[in-house]
């Protein structure tokens, strides 16, 4: 698979259109995200960790909102459990055609792993199976508010009782000063990345109708109201963080 550049914002557009994971930004996924999320890599990787620990033997694993697969790739790298399989699912066609395409790579070279089904889907009218492991990966942000309550509740009714939700978002704060601090790190990792100030603030402008972060305080109530009873901050680098959520 080769690895092409994000140059998505770098010219000036006349209108910038509101983000979507066409076949523009599937091209330059993998850059993009690495680029623009502090801490992706460590993220990706530890929730196959995760899910190493939470995973139980003939059970379904859900990898919500996949785009390429990263995270069904780290799933496969550490679960071993007998019986296990995965199902990952984004409603972008360009991301399952191109995930389909990284996941048989994985098959070509590593033997036992366990099997994937990838779906074309919308995560909010799908049915779940009993699950021991969910994965959502920076998908939550991209769900209607008014929608993510009920998607929370269906992923904790298909739980299985040792099982977790992993919750990986871009955060918002409450205090004033903390949310701008934060931002700013934020933005001080993009430019450190190579972003001009040009591509920060056109990307700023085509996702902030699309990607509405709630704070910390928020995710929590949310997962208490939905059903979790335990709700653990595992990894944080400036805005950005994930969650361990249990039933
Ligand atoms: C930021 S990306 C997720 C990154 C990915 N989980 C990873 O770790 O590389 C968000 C993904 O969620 C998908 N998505 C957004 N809303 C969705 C929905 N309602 N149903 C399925 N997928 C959705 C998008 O198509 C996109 O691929
Ligand atoms: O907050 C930003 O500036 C981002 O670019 C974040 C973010 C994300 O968190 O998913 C948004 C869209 C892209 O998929 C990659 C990264």
């Amino acid at each position: 698979m080769t690895h092409v550049p994000d140059r998505l914002f770098t010219t000036p557009l006349a209108q910038v259109p509101d983000f979507t994971f066409n076949e523009d930004v599937v091209r330059v996924f993998p850059d993009m995200i690495k680029r623009s999320v502090p801490g992706y890599p460590t993220i990706v990787e530890n929730t196959g960790v995760l899910a190493a620990q939470f995973a139980q033997a003939n059970s379904t694993l859900y990898d919500l909102g996949c785009s390429l697969g990263a995270v069904t790739q780290a799933m496969r790298r550490h679960v071993s459990h007998s019986g296990c399989k995965v199902i990952a699912v984004d409603n972008s066609a360009a991301m399952v055609e191109r995930c389909r395409e990284h996941l048989n790579a994985q098959d070509a070279m590593f033997q036992e792993l366990l099997p994937v089904t990838v779906l074309e889907a919308d995560i909010l009218n799908l049915t779940l199976e009993p699950t021991s492991l969910v994965a959502l990966n920076f998908t939550l942000q991209f769900i209607a508010p008014e929608q993510r309550l009920e998607l929370l509740q269906k992923i904790r009714q298909a739980l299985l009782p040792e099982g977790a939700l992993v919750l990986s978002e871009k955060l918002r704060f409450n205090d004033a000063a903390e949310h701008d601090l934060l931002n700013e790190l934020h933005l001080a990792f993009k430019r450190a990345n190579g972003y001009s100030e040009l591509e920060i603030a056109q990307k700023r402008r085509a996702i902030e109708k699309v990607m509405l972060p709630d704070s910390l305080e928020e995710h929590r109530e949310r997962l208490y109201s939905a059903g979790f009873s335990q709700v653990v901050v595992w990894f944080q680098c400036f805005n950005f963080a994930s969650l361990i959520a249990r039933p």
